[in-house]
């Protein structure tokens, strides 16, 4: 069955242990985490303080979604701060090899991800090394947008070819997730849907479960 991961970019940050509280209680496993740098994105989130605090009180497995340049500078440090899995961007690393290389070193799970202008054959070489790719739905940088459809016709590529490969990578689609269109973004493969607004505007809790609904129904 497919996954819901929360991302806290749209958290309420006065009131995150709460929250976070919340969605553990609601069934929640994975916590999609948003690491902006200003420069491979236009936007600043937060960055390795915010994780250890958190880490130290909340069992969800850290799904952490590096938005920032050259990741491999920072690979060592997010994982110390409680990252079980680290996703960089393609485009952010002039040697994706070698960044693949230094997040091997931990034990944590190897991700790219690919921005919506990106096509599937940037990840092509290296499906067999990695444990998931994550489609960008929206421009990368900010919550609150909408899906941009044609995106997940690369989850469907990315589903087809690890068939074809007989490979077991999870494909992630995060951006403009919601009730409306879950069910649709589950068909075309996706393992693990990531939603921010479509889980914290509103009641959590409701949000949540909602959410669930739609999964169960669809898987
Ligand atoms: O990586 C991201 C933005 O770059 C976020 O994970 C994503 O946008 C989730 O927020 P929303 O569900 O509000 O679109
Ligand atoms: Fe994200």
């Amino acid at each position: 069955m497919s996954e819901l991961a929360p991302s806290i970019l749209s958290a309420d940050f006065t009131h995150l242990g709460e929250q976070l509280h919340t969605l553990e209680k609601s069934g929640t496993k994975v916590l999609h985490i948003d690491v902006m740098d200003g420069a491979f994105v236009p936007s600043i989130s937060f960055g390795m303080p915010v994780i250890r605090s958190i880490r130290k009180d909340c069992g969800m497995f850290f799904d952490v979604h590096l938005m920032i340049q050259e990741p491999v500078r920072y690979i060592r440090e997010f994982v110390e701060a409680g990252a079980d899995s680290i996703t960089v961007h393609v485009e952010a690393c002039s040697d994706i090899q070698k960044t693949i290389d230094e997040m091997k070193q931990y034990r944590i799970k190897v991700a790219l991800s690919v921005n919506p202008a990106t096509g599937v054959d940037a990840v092509l070489p290296y499906l067999d090394q990695i444990d998931m790719v994550l489609v960008m739905g929206v421009e990368p940088g900010f919550g609150g947008q909408k899906l941009i459809p044609q995106t997940l016709e690369k989850v469907k590529e990315l589903d087809r070819l690890r068939k074809e490969k007989g490979l077991s990578y999870q494909i992630e689609l995060d951006g403009g997730v919601n009730r409306e269109n879950l069910t649709k973004i589950i068909e075309h493969g996706t393992d693990i849907a990531v939603a921010g607004t479509a889980v914290f505007r509103g009641n959590i809790r409701e949000n949540v479960r909602d959410l669930q609904e739609v999964i169960a129904g669809a898987s």
